[in-house]
């Protein structure tokens, strides 16, 4: 049976594109997380975001933005912050198409970067 990557699974980058996008208005509706991106160049985001998921996922992208620790520092992002971005990615790569074992592999991926998110707040 053909091994399909979770970049594959995703639905490649075409799709991880529209997941990235249906996630910032997820977020920009948002008025707990919308006020973090008020500074934000929101098309560079999504391009960064987009690289980064399909490097992660084993696409054929290396993402070349700065360290997540860097990228957030100072921010004052608490825990229930962290949760809710989250939940709007596991509901944007739902609304996508993307199955549940993606899903979860796909944020199970992410979820490491918890540590680095959190140095400097
Ligand atoms: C695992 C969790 C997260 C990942 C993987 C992630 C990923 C990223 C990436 C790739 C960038 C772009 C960096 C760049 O190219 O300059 C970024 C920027 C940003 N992230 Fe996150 N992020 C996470 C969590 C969060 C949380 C919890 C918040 C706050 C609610 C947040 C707020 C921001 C903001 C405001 C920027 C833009 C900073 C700027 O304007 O330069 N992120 N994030």
């Amino acid at each position: 049976q053909h091994q399909s990557t979770l970049y594959e699974r995703l639905g490649g980058q075409t799709n991880i594109d529209a997941i990235v996008e249906n996630f910032l208005y997820r977020v920009a509706d948002d008025t707990e997380l919308v006020g973090f991106f008020a500074n934000t160049n929101i098309d560079k985001l999504a391009a960064s975001l987009g690289s980064m998921i399909c490097d992660v996922s084993g696409g054929p992208c290396h993402y070349e933005g700065p360290p997540m620790d860097r990228a957030h520092q100072h921010m004052g992002v608490k825990d229930r912050h962290f949760n809710r971005l989250v939940e709007h990615l596991d509901a944007a790569l739902a609304a996508e198409g993307v199955a549940l074992n993606a899903r979860n592999a796909l944020l199970g991926q992410l979820a490491p970067m918890y540590g680095d998110v959190m140095r400097y707040q």
